[in-house]
């Protein structure tokens, strides 16, 4: 601005600061977006996304930067995702942000992805920043009890600060792996028929009949799932398992209301996104998209997905609703 001082009146150049290009720039960037996402919205919108944000260090190598770097760059592409999501009314958003298999990574490396989760992430879920202002729910899902102590009180702070958010759940999965959340499950889902099994064969042999024990069922063990850990659903979204159904609506309805506590499940994952060419799930919810998921293999890589990548994704998914409702 200053070479042009000399060629330009004072009013104008005046005019010039007040009107500020990259302002300009950014706000038409806004509102163009607002306005595409806008139009997405008159179509179908789906209930649950979730994220493989791969392809960070190649991002970084590519540049010559540390993978350090690559990994801060992923985590912008998280927060302009996540508006994304948010502007599209998208109501879960589960992300990969750690494997356990990652503690193998060098070490630099892991806590870089750490003090993202203590620092920037935890500051977002801070009094006025973007997931107070955005009314989001913050869970993480996984291993905790592996995370660091100052990572833990990090993450637990977090949680506590969103809990009673209502319009959407950020799931950040961290430290997981699929495998390991469908084995405990299966355990806990054991752990659960075995108890009730055994206080009702007790009450039954007092009554002098016996009992044959609750059934262990897909949905049951479905019920198990971190994704449908109770403090990572949103109350207006909880359904009732296909057996407890009937009573949960009869109890709902009843004039006398008893306390009632149905196992519940969160709306099925509709889209799984994995960026940056590579078509393989890598131990991420491997129940949840095993029926109904649409699968998304971007060519981007993750700190490269916007807006562009968003649209193609959603009205691919778009597509596919209404052909199925005309179909059936
Ligand atoms: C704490 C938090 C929410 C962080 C957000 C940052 C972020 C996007 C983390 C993902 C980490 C990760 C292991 C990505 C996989 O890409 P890669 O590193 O395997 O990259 P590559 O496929 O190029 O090797």
């Amino acid at each position: 601005m200053s070479s042009l001082s000399l060629y330009i009146p004072h009013p104008i150049l005046h005019l010039l600061h007040l009107f500020n290009p990259s302002r300009f720039i950014t706000n038409i960037t806004s509102h163009f977006q607002s306005l595409i996402l806008r139009i997405l919205r008159a179509g179908p919108i789906p209930r649950h996304v979730a994220f493989v944000m791969d392809g960070n260090r190649r991002f970084a190598r590519e540049r010559g930067w540390v993978v350090r770097r690559g990994h801060e760059e992923g985590f912008e592409s998280l927060k302009s995702t996540l508006s994304l999501c948010v502007g599209l009314r998208i109501r879960y958003i589960t992300v990969y942000a750690f494997s356990i298999d990652n503690f193998a990574r060098p070490k630099d490396e892991v806590e870089g992805l750490l003090e993202l989760t203590r620092g920037r992430l935890r500051r977002l879920c801070e009094a006025g920043d973007y997931m107070q202002s955005h009314d989001i729910k913050v869970t993480f899902l996984g291993r905790r009890e592996m995370l660091p102590p100052d990572v833990l009180d990090a993450v637990e702070s977090m949680e506590r600060d969103t809990s009673t958010h209502q319009s959407a759940v950020l799931n950040v999965c961290c430290p997981y792996t699929s495998r390991d959340e469908i084995t405990t499950a299966v355990k806990r889902t054991m752990e659960e028929v075995e108890s009730s099994a055994i206080s009702i064969s007790i009450l039954l042999y007092e009554l002098g009949s016996s009992f044959a024990g609750r059934d262990i069922t897909p949905r049951l063990i479905e019920s198990h799932l971190a994704t449908n850990d109770p403090r990572s659903l949103l109350a207006r979204d909880l359904v009732p398992l296909d057996d407890e159904k009937e009573s949960f609506q009869e109890k709902e309805s009843s004039c006398e209301k008893k306390p009632h506590h149905p196992r519940v499940v969160a709306p099925p994952l509709d889209i799984l996104v994995r960026t940056s060419d590579v078509h393989r799930l890598s131990d991420f919810l491997m129940w949840q998209t095993s029926s109904g998921t649409q699968l998304h293999f971007v060519k981007a890589l993750w700190p490269q997905f916007g807006l562009r990548e968003m649209v193609r994704v959603l009205l691919a998914w778009q597509r596919g609703v209404l052909t199925r409702r005309l179909r059936d």
